[in-house]
């Protein structure tokens, strides 16, 4: 099944509740929440307070991407805090098979992204320990980038090598989503989690999320 995680990094804050609200009932499956530390990337976002606050208010799948040094030192506050699912970046951690162990520990889904620059071949050996793979298709740190042509063919190598070895792993794409130019780019090579930011925010979110929900009807099998 293909899936929305809409990321809220350029919403309006101060309207934030009703904000959520529309992006539920127009349909999407998950919430992507950016929290980064200046440090991995350079700009701060939101953290645990946002994240357990919102929590109290959204029904939808917490879908935490976490741009920070060292993910593995908070791991368990994420998740109490209503994480369901940890995405981790595989060159921000000291051990990513530990961090990995951790997320599943505290009763999450464990996801490992790589950046643009990144090659998709060097997750492969722990493949089989995720539930998805964050494939970045715009250098982390800022909404409303141009997306990255370069990140097509990891997205195709991901799927294929997912595919070879019979595995579950959902494929996520993060940065410069667009209905209809990008989107049906990466549904092509074989992502089925998509991050939109600008493109549904930013606007109406009933009608922008709609319409990525219609992009998707056409490849569903
Ligand atoms: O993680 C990030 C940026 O680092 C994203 O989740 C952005 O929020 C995506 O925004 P768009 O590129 O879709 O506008």
């Amino acid at each position: 099944m293909i899936k929305l995680s809409p990321s809220i990094l350029t919403s309006d804050f101060a309207n934030l509740g009703a904000q959520l609200r529309e992006i539920e009932e127009a349909g999407a499956q998950m919430l992507h929440l950016d929290v980064m530390d200046g440090s991995f990337v350079p700009s701060i976002s939101i953290g645990l307070p946002v994240i357990r606050s919102i929590r109290r208010v959204s029904g939808l799948m917490f879908d935490v991407h976490l741009m920070i040094l060292e993910p593995e030192r908070y791991v368990e506050e994420f998740r109490e805090a209503g994480a369901d699912l940890i995405t981790v970046h595989a060159e921000a951690c000291t051990d990513l098979k530990k961090t990995i162990e951790k997320i599943h520990a505290c009763g999450a889904k464990a996801g490992v992204s790589v950046k643009p620059a990144t090659p998709v071949e060097d997750i492969f050996p722990i493949l089989d320990q995720v539930e998805l793979v964050l494939v970045m298709t715009v250098e982390p740190g800022f909404g409303g980038q141009a997306y990255l042509e370069s990140c097509t063919e990891k997205i195709r190598v991901l799927r294929r090598e997912i595919l070879r070895r019979g595995l579950y792993v959902d494929i996520e794409v993060d940065g410069g989503i667009k209905k209809d130019t990008t989107l049906p780019v990466v549904l092509e090579a074989g992502a089925n989690v998509i991050v939109g930011g600008t493109a549904i925010v930013n606007g109406n979110i009933r009608e922008n999320t709609e319409g990525f929900l219609e992009v998707f009807r056409r490849f569903e099998p």
